[in-house]
């Protein structure tokens, strides 16, 4: 008889808040959170998580007392950790609660995972101001309707507001999703926002908040029936809020911290003051790959990373791809020899189910940062950066109905780029991701012919 997880049961009390999370989704479980539970003095550092839009995380977690079980998929078996650092859930909409926390002087941190498309930016990495929920959360604050507001900056400037007006003192957001100079990429929405609704909020941030920028690692899949079938089996609860992850993790952050964190660094964290090379190590040769075979490997017929890596023209692909990032990282060529390797095997990991759909999700955001700088730094050498180009090309043709669905932010504006001719195709598409070269643009189209011949 299976049992459900609860804190007085398991002997979990929970911390005060002193951290609110927004984008309760698997990797915040499976990274951010975790750290936290093993940080030495997590029973000071409680988590309120919010969900996006949608309430089903929240009501399931809070039927558990916000715990739940991670589950790392070794490659010999199965590890289960019960994480009990989530000490509250709400729904996203709930933005009055979320306004309660600002307002607490005890909250000092603000993290974040809600996805590459959640901040809400253009390509220029500025705040959308065209965007619907933008404008009507630029009218809500203005009319001091904080609760009402829908986007992320939206959420971030009101409770600025309201923090603010109770004086709650200073605070640090801490985005933890794959976007470079992250901390900056959030300071910059929020002072585009405050701009546009209260000119007077920016010098309060300016002595109040900081922005810590991040690198994250951790492949966290999409979780499976069979995934929660596992925990049943082997340690007899029934949890809906497991979430499973492969045995590697890496978070690093650079940047001050207006008041207070936990000891992450105890829990295996690493604080640098240049984040730069570690970001772009693990943009380009994880998430570029990540991308490339989301598009090429599907088109093939490779649905997982794991049956992709294992095609040996996949591999093929990968290598190429990477030969090319290896030439513009800012890194040494050892480092990068040994990240390639390690990362060989965490794709290989044969126990993790990762959908390369999960992958191929709002390209818009991720080729324009995980490929397109190589590519053109690498043209702009006189190479051929046949590996970058295969990218590229492989999004043209996903956009064009060709292997993994179409699941993209700016869906509309970026599948109509790929209407008409593949060569009227690929020439908008260039355009967009501002690939000017012509020996680029004609590899890209001999590379989509090539691959849309091989498609399975
Ligand atoms: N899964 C991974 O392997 C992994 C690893 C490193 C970093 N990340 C980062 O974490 C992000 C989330 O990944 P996940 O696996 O947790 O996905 P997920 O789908 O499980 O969770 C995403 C969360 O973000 C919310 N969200 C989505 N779009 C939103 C929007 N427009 N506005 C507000 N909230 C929104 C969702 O409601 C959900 O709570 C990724 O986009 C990535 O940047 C993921
Ligand atoms: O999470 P996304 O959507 O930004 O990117 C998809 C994957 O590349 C990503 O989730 C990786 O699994 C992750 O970045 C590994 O740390």
């Amino acid at each position: 008889m299976s049992r459900r997880l609860s804190r007085s049961q398991d002997g979990r009390p929970a911390a005060p808040v002193r951290i609110v999370h927004l984008g309760l989704g698997n990797f915040f479980r499976a990274h951010t959170a975790m750290y936290t539970e093993q940080a030495p003095d997590a029973d000071a550092w409680g988590i309120a998580a919010f969900t996006g839009r949608s309430y089903a995380m929240a009501e399931t977690m809070e039927a558990q007392d916000g715990l739940y079980t991670l589950v790392v998929q070794n490659p010999e078996g199965n590890d289960y950790q019960v994480i009990s650092s989530v000490v509250a859930t709400h729904p996203g909409p709930d933005v009055e609660q979320l306004l309660t926390y600002f307002r607490d002087p005890q909250v000092a941190i603000i993290t974040s995972t809600v996805t590459e498309a959640g901040y809400v930016r253009t390509s220029g990495g500025g705040l959308d101001v065209d965007h619907d929920g933008v404008k009507a959360d630029v009218e809500a604050l203005k009319g001091g309707d904080l609760a009402s507001v829908t986007t992320v900056p939206g959420k971030f400037v009101a409770g600025l507001v309201a923090r603010r007006e109770a004086d709650a003192g200073g605070i640090t957001f801490v985005p933890c999703d794959n976007v470079p100079d992250s901390g900056h990429m959030v300071e910059t929405v929020v002072r585009d926002l405050a701009g546009l609704v209260d000119d007077s909020l920016l010098e309060w941030v300016d002595a109040n908040v900081s922005f810590v920028t991040t690198m994250v690692d951790r492949i966290t899949p999409g979780v499976t029936d069979e995934v929660r079938e596992a925990v049943e089996a082997d340690t007899g609860v029934e949890d809906p809020a497991a979430v499973a992850t492969e045995p590697f993790t890496e978070w690093v952050l650079a940047g001050e911290f207006k008041n207070g964190r936990p000891a992450w660094d105890e829990a295996g964290a690493t604080f640098v003051d240049d984040i730069v090379p570690h970001e772009l190590r693990k943009l380009w040769l994880l998430n570029g790959s990540h991308s490339l075979m989301a598009y090429a490997a599907t088109i093939v017929g490779r649905p997982t990373v794991y049956e992709a890596i294992s095609d040996p023209t996949v591999a093929g692909w990968v290598n190429d791809w990477w030969d090319v990032a290896a030439k513009h990282l800012p890194l040494p060529a050892e480092e990068i020899a040994d990240y390639r390797e390690a990362l060989l095997e965490r794709f290989g990991n044969p126990r993790m189910k990762d959908a390369l759909a999960r992958i191929a999700a709002d390209g818009s955001q991720k080729i324009p940062i995980r490929i397109v700088p190589a590519l053109n730094a690498e043209r702009a050498d006189g190479g051929e950066p046949i590996g970058a180009e295969r990218a590229v090309a492989a999004w043209v043709l996903h956009l064009r109905g060709l292997g993994a669905p179409v699941n993209d932010a700016r869906g509309d504006e970026v599948t109509s780029l790929a209407e008409g001719t593949l060569e009227e195709a690929v020439v908008r598409v260039c355009d967009y991701l501002s690939i000017a070269d012509a020996g680029a643009r004609s590899s890209i189209l001999t590379l989509a012919q090539e691959l849309e011949a091989a498609a399975a």
